[in-house]
């Protein structure tokens, strides 16, 4: 008899599961597990005062990301720098004496290869399809991309998973996201992506993992599908995932910790069996047509408070759901906007290009492309790209890109989270806007009374250049 027709999700977490729970709960094995200086500190100290190693340090990758500086890091004469803030410098202490007292790889703030853990797994050929990865980020979802099953856990967990190398699981639902015909000129993953939140609300994907699918997906590069993933979990998911393809494998080849040789060849002849069966059945599905989407900006403090770049500030009454009323009369308030203003008249003092969202080399190409030749709005006071990693970084200044940003007012800053979140020194001042290509738009977000409006690379790069939100198919 033929096995029951499965989805890409269903078939990683089989070939996981250790042990099933009669309750339903799995053990889940855990194949790959990134650690960042936030979350990890407490964990670490817990596997310390009960005298446990971590189970499988060669299966550990510790990065430190959030609270570095993006500034230089050496002086001049090559000494490391202090860090300031005092809790940011003993998280970024115990990241760096946890890592060699337990004996798992680490990346050094000052070494080529540093940057963000959800940019750094991918790059290095750490993050592999078809395997499980956790670290204690939400954002880990970033790693379907690549056709793992990745998600974010919490300081309990990575504890668990340090010691274990398994994690105690409920099996999610599957939601299926169908996206049709082909994005237009102007239009990125990551207004894809913001669009879809805003279809489905930042519940829309609660208790399920989402599979992107459709010819959009198919053609789109390995960074659009990282985007894409990443901000899953501000739809609601556990994960978003993307089946791999010869797109991927040719994407990972090469990487420094993928597999190589005849380990690559029975990886790759591996990954090719995991596509969603044909007849497989989704709980959930939703269909998006591709060139009904425009340029999306999200004007409130929810990453499903987007409207297309030639629309305007909605009136909080027109929304049918009372709370949400209620949260869009709020997000105005703090946002300083009016009902009705076109969102091309909303001016911007700052821009923000980086985060793990929208921080790869296409990134960065992407809005260089926009601003060559060009200069930033003199309304603009602080504009800074902030490349994912060391290798992003290195590989902007072969093609030329950081000319191109500094020639248009912008600094180019070394890598980590930056202004995606008030961690570190990049901060937005209090009352001020910034058109910022992370993922979050939270009240306080980037800095204390900071004003958000999230879009991709290319009309943050339009901002920067006329000083307001601009549909960049205008330039
Ligand atoms: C600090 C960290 C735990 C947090 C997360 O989990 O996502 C951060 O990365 C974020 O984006 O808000
Ligand atoms: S770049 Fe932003 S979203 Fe990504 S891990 Fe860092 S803080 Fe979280």
């Amino acid at each position: 008899m033929a096995s029951k027709p499965r989805t890409l999700y269903e078939k990683i977490w089989d070939d996981h599961v250790v042990e099933r729970r009669e309750d339903g709960t799995c053990l889940v094995y855990i194949d790959r597990h990134l650690v960042h200086e936030v979350t990890s500190p407490q964990a670490f100290e817990a596997l310390r005062l009960a005298g446990r190693k971590v189970r499988r340090p060669d299966l550990t990758l510790a990065v430190p990301d959030h609270n570095v500086p993006t500034t230089a890091r050496r002086g001049p004469d090559g000494a490391r720098l202090p860090v300031e803030d005092p809790q940011s410098a003993a998280q970024l202490a115990a990241l760096e004496r946890n890592a060699p007292d337990f004996g798992i790889r680490y990346i050094d703030a000052v070494a080529a290869e540093q940057g963000i853990v959800h940019v750094v797994g991918p790059e290095q050929g750490f993050s592999l399809p078809g395997s499980t990865i956790v670290c204690g980020d939400s954002h880990t979802a970033a790693h379907g991309g690549i056709g793992a099953l990745a998600f974010g856990i919490g300081t309990s967990e990575v504890e668990h998973v340090l010691a274990t190398q398994t994690l105690l699981l409920s099996p999610s639902k599957t939601m299926e996201v169908r996206v049709e015909g082909t994005l237009g000129p102007g239009v990125t993953p990551k207004d894809l992506i913001l669009h879809i939140i805003g279809h489905i609300g930042t519940a829309g994907g609660t208790g399920h993992v989402i599979e992107y699918r459709g010819r959009v997906f198919e053609e789109m590069s390995v960074e659009g599908r990282l985007t894409v993933c990443n901000m899953s979990i501000e739809g609601g998911a556990r994960a978003g995932i993307i089946a791999p393809d010869e797109t991927t494998f040719a994407y990972l080849k090469g990487r420094p910790m993928a597999p190589a040789g005849e380990e690559w060849d029975r990886a790759v002849a591996y990954w090719r069996t995991l596509a969603t069966d044909p007849d497989a059945r989704f709980d959930k599905s939703v269909t998006i047509e591709a060139s009904a989407i425009e340029p999306t900006v999200s004007w409130g403090t929810s990453p499903e408070d987007v409207v297309p770049i030639g629309g305007r500030v909605p009136d909080p009454d027109s929304f049918a759901d009372a709370a949400k009323r209620e949260a869009a009369r709020r997000s105005l308030e703090y946002m300083g906007l009016e009902v009705g203003q076109a969102m091309t008249d909303i001016p911007v003092e700052n821009v923000f290009i980086g985060s793990c969202t929208n921080s790869r080399i296409e990134d960065l190409r992407e809005a260089a492309a926009v601003l060559d030749g060009k200069a930033k709005a003199d309304g603009v006071k602080w504009a800074i790209v902030v490349p994912g990693s060391g290798l992003v970084k290195r590989q902007a200044e072969a093609e030329g890109l950081d000319h191109i940003f500094m020639s248009a007012g912008f600094e180019w800053r070394e890598p980590g989270c930056s202004a995606c979140l008030g961690m570190n020194p990049d901060k937005v001042p209090s009352g001020e806007r910034c058109a910022s290509t992370s993922n979050r738009n939270f009240v306080g977000r980037q800095g204390p009374g900071a004003r958000t409006h999230l879009l991709s690379p290319a009309m943050a790069a339009a901002a920067a250049i006329t000083g307001k939100l601009t549909d960049v198919r205008d330039l």
